[in-house]
């Protein structure tokens, strides 16, 4: 099935399938790269790279904070928008007033690569975070190697002693782990793992669909020590106040940006927002 398959038909993602397929597509990628780049040499570039960012600081300042995402196409939406240059819209959303970035990295469904990563690293000095389907510590060290401060972990394509390996081993190398869940067993499943910095995602991985209600359902409970990121479906200040008032110390948005004519005015807007007096604050 291809991305854009699941776009029009819809049944991959009933099927509830999609996670599998891209996992499967990601697997047979990471092996490939890793015989071209062997794990020792990965594990020396990461060692090379200049020290990662502090995303936790970075996403704790007042405010809601709004992580920007180069996003080129999703399974749900097939292609969003053409990126010919990742490093020029990253420092459009910098100049926005994005407190970080998120670049998407996996090829096949996102159309995204490592080298966006790293023209994104080169272009910006906030946080960058790289959103893929990590699975394996090889991916760990790709993610150092190319400049990113924070590192994507979805519990829901994690077993838990992998979670907890993964997320260890981010924090070894001086990163931040974003834990993805949709749910609340996932989201017991972060908290146990030890994760600082959890992601809420409207966005069902079986049917696509994206519903708000979920982080309004799961932010409340959290700790207030650790970060919430509202993910998926923030199309405008509306849907940013939205969940901020269920307690989002920032929000990830990707469509409702890359789709833009002025994606620097987008993140003004929603910066804006996120600032304004009258937007509620996360309880500390
Ligand atoms: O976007 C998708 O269709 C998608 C499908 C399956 C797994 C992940 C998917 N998206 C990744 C994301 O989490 C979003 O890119 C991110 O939260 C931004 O969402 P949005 O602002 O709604 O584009």
């Amino acid at each position: 099935m291809t991305a854009q398959h699941a776009h029009a038909e819809g049944d991959g993602a009933a099927s509830g399938s999609v996670l599998d397929e891209i996992l499967a597509g990601v697997r047979e990628d990471v092996a490939r790269r890793q015989e071209q780049v062997p794990l020792e040499r990965i594990r020396e570039l990461a060692a090379a790279a200049p020290p990662p960012l502090d995303a936790y600081a970075a996403l704790r300042r007042p405010g809601v904070a709004v992580i920007a995402e180069v996003k080129r196409s999703s399974p749900s939406k097939g292609q969003l928008a053409e990126i010919a240059d990742p490093a020029d819209l990253a420092g459009e959303y910098a100049a926005g007033g994005a407190r970080a970035i998120s670049v998407l990295t996996e090829g096949r469904w996102f159309g995204g690569s490592l080298d966006d990563l790293a023209a994104v690293r080169a272009a910006v000095n906030i946080p960058v975070l790289r959103k893929d389907f990590v699975v394996s510590s090889y991916q760990v060290h790709e993610a150092r190697a190319h400049g990113a401060d924070l590192v994507l972990l979805i519990v829901a394509a994690l077993e838990q002693n992998v979670l907890v390996g993964l997320l260890e081993r981010i924090e070894s190398l001086g990163m931040t782990a974003l834990v993805e869940v949709h749910d609340e067993e996932e989201t017991d499943r972060a908290l146990e793992a030890g994760a600082q910095v959890i992601g809420v995602n409207a966005r069902n991985l079986r049917t696509l669909e994206v519903d708000r209600s979920v982080f309004e359902r799961i932010a409340p409970g959290l700790p207030s020590s650790i970060v919430k990121i509202a993910e998926s479906g923030v199309r405008g200040p509306h849907d940013l106040i939205r969940y901020a008032s269920a307690g989002a110390d920032a929000v990830l948005v990707g469509e409702g940006l890359v789709t833009q004519k002025s994606p620097r005015e987008a993140v003004a807007e929603l910066v804006n927002a996120g600032n304004h007096p009258a937007t509620p604050r996360p309880a500390r």
